[in-house]
């Protein structure tokens, strides 16, 4: 494909990602494979470069342009080489017109980037949310360690102990390590707040909110598949996804349930009061993985935020009754916004008198939350990591 034609290609899917933005429909990354599906005379290089226009695009619009052509003027404002190609040519874009809508140049929305600097996310914090996450792999312990696995690439050493970083679009999938279950793509971050659980073998652990089993796979590995590992969540379509992902990993530890929305308790009766750990990896917003999707800042609204810290407080609520004495809670959430992290940790404490705040010790992060209700902030500038917040609690008596 001609430079131009990469350009209007990276306009029509843009287009796609503002309608399903407005409806919350697909995500940027399914509307670009299901364009590369339909239109097969792009090859690998251009799928690569119209991905990459299109991200840069959507990473530099504040809030939902009018159309993806306003949201790629935006980008040629800043870069010479991309407005010569708005020049009329063959399977191009139109050359530009007097006073056409260009999208407005910014982080976020005007609410959210107002909800960000009261969380102290500003300046290098907010601009790191638009850089291109790098490729991290965990070595999963239950098929060998780190240092004895051989690999194409050898892969930089990072913090948590069986990480591997690599740059981004490495295929790893390709790779047979991948394919025997020996390496697991998960984010540095991801593997970081893992280890703030401190399993150990034998334990009881219950991921409650396991999705399709990312974090339930470093926890078997922690546990070298030996105790109890209950992986719940109300999406049967994600749940689904684990035991194909286990099976894959070797870990034979993992009960799954699927949890009915409201009564979430039912299935899991048998083990009220019985875990050694919960881990609630919560439903949020999903604000520092904007690195990997920066279209989710348009999906979000005030409305939908306050709804995912009401859920945050349901599951603290009920994984603390999952907990036995002594035992401990570990709350996650993938976003930087204080209400979707220290506040909730903090309201949950205020109400939960037996517990008391236990931050974990990790290798990268910093302390985020009042004093005595601290928890741990990642971030992509500060820690190279997408963002999380991550805090445990124990139940003293
Ligand atoms: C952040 S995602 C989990 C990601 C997963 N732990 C991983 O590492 O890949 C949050 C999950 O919470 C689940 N969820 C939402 N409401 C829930 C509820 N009431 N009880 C349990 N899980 C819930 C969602 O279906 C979603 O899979």
């Amino acid at each position: 494909m001609i430079p131009a034609a990469r350009v209007q290609a990276a306009i029509e899917i843009l287009d796609r990602v503002i309608e399903g933005a407005k409806g919350q429909g697909a995500p940027a990354d399914r509307i670009i494979s299901e364009w590369a599906k339909v239109n097969r005379y792009a090859g690998s290089k251009d799928r690569r470069a119209i991905r990459e226009l299109v991200y840069e695009a959507i990473r530099h619009c504040a809030e939902v342009p009018v159309s993806g052509r306003a949201a790629m003027l935006a980008q040629a404002s800043r870069d010479a080489s991309l407005l010569a190609l708005f020049d009329g040519s063959q399977y191009g874009p139109e050359p530009i017109r007097e006073g056409e809508p260009v999208a407005e140049a910014g982080i976020a929305p005007a609410w959210l980037v107002e909800r960000l600097v009261a969380s102290g996310i500003e300046g290098d914090e907010a601009a790191a949310l638009m850089g291109r996450a790098p490729l991290d792999v965990r070595v999963n312990t239950l098929k060998g360690d780190r240092d004895g696995l051989d690999l194409p690439e050898p892969g930089e050493h990072l913090a948590a102990p069986n990480g591997l970083r690599f740059e981004a679009g490495t295929q790893v999938d390709q790779w047979d390590a991948y394919r025997e279950g020996r390496i697991e793509v998960q984010d540095h971050g991801s593997q970081l707040v893992c280890l703030a659980a401190g399993a150990r073998p034998g334990e009881t652990v219950i991921d409650l909110c396991a999705g399709a089993g990312g974090k339930t796979l470093a926890l078997a590995a922690a546990l070298e598949n030996t105790g109890r590992l209950i992986a719940s969540d109300t999406d049967k379509r994600r749940l689904s996804q684990l035991g194909p992902r286990a099976q894959r990993a070797g870990a034979t530890i993992v009960d799954q349930r699927l949890l009915d929305p409201g009564k979430e308790l039912e299935p899991l009766g048998d083990l009220e009061a019985q875990a050694d750990c919960v881990v609630i990896d919560a439903p949020c917003s999903g604000v520092g993985t904007w690195r990997r999707k920066p279209e989710a800042k348009w999906r979000l609204t005030p409305d939908r935020l306050a709804r995912f810290a009401a859920t945050q407080d349901h599951l603290l609520a009920l994984g603390a009754k999952l907990v036995k004495p002594g035992g401990r809670l570990v709350f996650i959430t993938c976003s930087l916004l204080d209400e979707e992290g220290p506040d909730r940790f903090a309201r949950f404490l205020e109400s939960h008198e037996a517990w008391r705040a236990d931050p974990p010790a990790l290798p990268l992060g910093r302390a985020r939350g009042p004093g005595g209700a601290t928890g741990i902030r990642l971030s992509p500038s500060h820690d190279g990591t997408d963002g999380f917040f991550v805090a445990r609690a124990l139940l003293t008596c």
